[in-house]
């Protein structure tokens, strides 16, 4: 099949994107195309898909999402903004409310983060502390700064449902390869988190975060948006912020500017960036994905967000 697309990214965390309104397909073919287009190896790459579909509930519009390795994820926020931006395209709306697969989120688009770059607010939540609605299958309702007993780490996480399953944990150096190692166990789905997990070491430097995440269904990522929100709540819940207060969030992509509230409600302002618009041809029998066609550079928006960061052109 022949499929449009657009590659975008927010903070760093990049996707293909597709209109899928008007597109009646069943969730495994979504899951093949994901893994089609997602392939890092292949013509495109990303870390996962996202897809523009109706709203359910009265939302204006809706977002589904898929990981690189086909599953589907209750969530994404780098996603969200880039989905609502092309929602808000779609529509002529500059709010909206925003259907999830079981959550809604509130989006509108906000005073840029820096000159030219697109950039979206979006508030979710209340999000859960509960450790059944994070997958844990524990004693404990909730784990707050708590050490994880069977879980093969001595340090204290915070257990956050956003509502995809987030592990965060506050640490004085970030070591990858520890990262790694425990994001890998739970990427095995062991009878502790069966549904897997998003896995976060967090640095508080300054007032700011920096949040580097091994995420369910990817691996290390240079940015996680769920990871960055609920770290900020994380941060809050454990006193290393005040609750309230916009606080910027860094990851290897690029960066957010974040806040919690104390009912766990959460609100985001990041990029939104459009690279390219393109058609690929998927062969969903192999989940394989090339030729790409490509339609239009954007690349205005690739200079802006370069700017952003000051990083040079490449
Ligand atoms: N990168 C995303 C989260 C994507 C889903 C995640 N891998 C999961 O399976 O929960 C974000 O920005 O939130």
């Amino acid at each position: 099949m022949q499929i449009d697309f657009i590659k975008c990214q927010g903070s760093g965390n990049d996707f293909p994107l597709i209109d899928g309104r008007a597109l009646a397909l069943d969730d495994a073919t979504w899951s093949a195309i994901a893994i089609a287009l997602a392939d890092r190896a292949g013509p495109v790459g990303g870390d996962g898909l996202l897809v523009l579909v109706e709203g359910n509930g009265g939302a204006a519009f809706g977002q589904r999402m898929w990981n690189p390795d086909g599953s589907e994820s209750e969530t994404c926020l780098n996603g969200l903004r880039c989905v609502a931006r092309l929602g808000f395209e779609a529509t002529g709306l500059v709010e909206a409310r925003v259907s999830l697969p079981t959550s809604t989120a509130d989006a509108a688009i906000a005073d840029p983060l820096a000159p030219g770059v697109v950039t979206i607010r979006t508030d979710v939540g209340p999000v859960s502390t509960r450790t059944a609605d994070v997958g844990l299958r524990i004693d404990a309702p909730e784990l707050i700064d708590s050490a994880i007993p069977g879980l093969p780490s001595d340090r204290r996480f915070t257990a956050v449902a956003m509502p995809n399953p987030h592990l965060v944990t506050f640490v004085d150096t970030l070591d990858e390869a520890e990262l790694v190692a425990l994001g890998d166990w739970c990427e095995a789905a062991p009878p502790l988190i069966p549904g897997r997990a998003n896995v976060s070491f967090v640095t508080v430097d300054h007032g700011e975060l920096f949040v580097r995440t091994y995420e369910r269904g990817v691996g290390l990522t240079d940015s996680c948006g769920s990871a960055m929100g609920a770290s900020v709540f994380a941060a809050g819940l454990t006193g290393r912020i005040g609750f309230g207060a916009p606080v910027t969030v860094r990851n290897r992509g690029g960066r957010v500017v974040a806040s919690a509230s104390q009912d766990a409600r959460i609100a985001i302002a990041g990029n939104a960036s459009f690279d390219y618009d393109a058609s690929v041809e998927i062969d969903l029998a192999n989940a394989t994905a090339g030729p790409v066609t490509l339609r239009r550079r954007r690349d205005d928006e690739i200079f802006a967000w370069q700017a952003a960061l000051g990083t040079p052109p490449d």
